[in-house]
């Protein structure tokens, strides 16, 4: 049955979001490599990262929930991952199959990635050149596209250009390089998320960030430790609640524990430069990754230009400044965004065909979008996901603005990233 979302003028409360998705894979990943027991809490128990959590399962290491979002992974070191006996599926997720695929083109056994019809069209070209650069054997349907084979090879360090600025295509380099011996250097055209990097130093990887470049030091033999982490709330799940807020006419919303890693605030800078009346508290850090509190209340909204280099640092909160430009005065300008026609869906084109059916001014850019607010909007028609959780979640919030409401077709694919979604939505009506 589709979602239906009914206007509302009021959010207030104080809620937390369920864990970084991104951080939430990548433990998992390196608790399974680690040398020894790892504890992990505030894992996303969200569909696309129990495909990952499943996934390594079925690769030896042993994996116990001790309660929501708590678990134990009894890591097999580097070198103590096994052959699974059947098909990996990473469902609708593109971060397990990139960052899988990486790893399994230097483990000694054969594997094969496969994943829903969604990612069966992302490209997978972007992380098959570099890897086979290293040695990998990967074999792919035509133009790159999953499912993926591949026979697991000792690889070759490497320096590598990157030609889009993708975490999951450093991170699939650099979990690749692991069990090689000399420097792998990675080139970025503009940083992107860099929580592989983080956690690889945290458990005790000798790597080096800079500005530009992230050089994994030559090692004889890399150990990664376990882990003992807490994961902080998702700044992209956050986002919608923050962007409802700021809609909203009258309340106050405070949200507990987000990360605020700088790769992952644009969207912060973002409605701070469009006006946004919010307050960041309480800020602390753990496990090397930046947290705090945000209270955010309602705003009047100006329009801004977003492109350049901000873009890889807000990717996935696109969408809902989307929904954020349509109420703010004046002309939005989104550029150099093409990475969102390779999302889930085509970000771009779905946003597009649905706010038109709004009656919303929108036109598309080959590499973005231009909004022109603010826009009153009718509501009380039925628009589609395009099964994407983050298209699905920013029509959501953009009903909250509508006179009557909208109803959402194909909201379950809100699973993938935040389950809770619809409830806490709910909560703070
Ligand atoms: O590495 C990650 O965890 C992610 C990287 C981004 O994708 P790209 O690497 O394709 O930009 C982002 O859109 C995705 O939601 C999660
Ligand atoms: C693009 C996303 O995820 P993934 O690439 O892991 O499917 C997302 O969560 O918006």
């Amino acid at each position: 049955m589709a979602y239906q979302v009914k206007p509302a003028t009021k959010i207030s409360g104080q809620i937390e979001v369920p864990g970084d998705k991104s951080i939430s894979h990548r433990s998992i990943i390196l608790a399974a490599l680690a040398e020894g027991e790892s504890k992990i809490e505030g894992l996303l128990e969200a569909e696309d990262c129990l495909k990952t959590l499943n996934i390594m399962a079925d690769l030896g290491p042993e994996i116990v929930k001790i309660k929501a979002g708590e678990y134990l992974i009894k890591g097999q070191g580097l070198n103590g991952l096994k052959e699974a006996k059947n098909i990996l599926d990473c469902g609708n997720s593109g971060t397990s199959m990139r960052l899988l695929t990486g790893l399994l083109a230097a483990q000694d056994f054969y594997s094969v990635l496969s994943g829903d019809h969604s990612l069966l069209k992302r490209p997978m070209a972007r992380i098959i050149k570099p890897l086979s650069q290293m040695g990998a054997k990967i074999w792919s349907r035509k133009k790159g596209l999953a499912p993926l084979s591949i026979q697991g090879q000792k690889l070759k360090a490497l320096k590598y250009n990157l030609p889009v600025a993708s975490a999951q295509l450093k991170s699939a380099i650099l979990l690749a390089a692991l069990k090689t011996e000399a420097e792998t250097v990675i080139i970025e055209p503009a940083v992107s998320r860099d929580h592989t990097e983080r956690m690889l130093k945290e458990a005790g990887v000798d790597l080096e960030i800079l500005a530009d470049r992230i050089i994994l030091k030559q090692a004889k033999k890399r150990r990664i430790k376990p882990l003992r982490s807490k994961i902080p709330g998702d700044i992209s799940s956050a986002a919608f609640f923050i962007a409802a807020a700021i809609l909203a006419k009258k309340g106050e919303l405070l949200i507990k524990n987000v990360g605020i890693n700088q790769t992952r605030s644009g969207f912060l800078e973002v409605i701070k430069a469009m006006g946004a009346n919010f307050e960041i508290l309480n800020k602390k850090e753990e496990a090397g990754e930046k947290i705090a509190d945000i209270l955010v209340r309602p705003s009047t909204l100006k329009a801004v230009e977003i492109k350049g280099k901000i873009i890889p640092r807000l990717i996935d909160e696109l969408p809902i400044i989307a929904v954020l430009a349509v109420f703010a005065e004046g002309k939005t300008v989104i550029k150099d965004a093409a990475e969102l026609r390779v999302k889930e869906t085509d970000r771009i084109k779905a946003l597009v065909t649905e706010f038109r059916k709004l009656g919303i001014e929108i036109e598309a850019q080959a590499d973005g979008m231009e909004i022109i607010g603010p826009q009153q909007v009718e509501g009380g028609v039925q628009l589609k996901s395009y099964y994407d959780h983050r298209i699905a979640m920013s029509l959501a919030i953009l009903a909250l603005k509508t006179k009557q409401g909208l109803s959402i077709q194909g909201s379950e694919i809100i699973m993938t990233s935040f389950p809770n979604f619809k409830k806490l939505l709910a909560e703070v009506i």
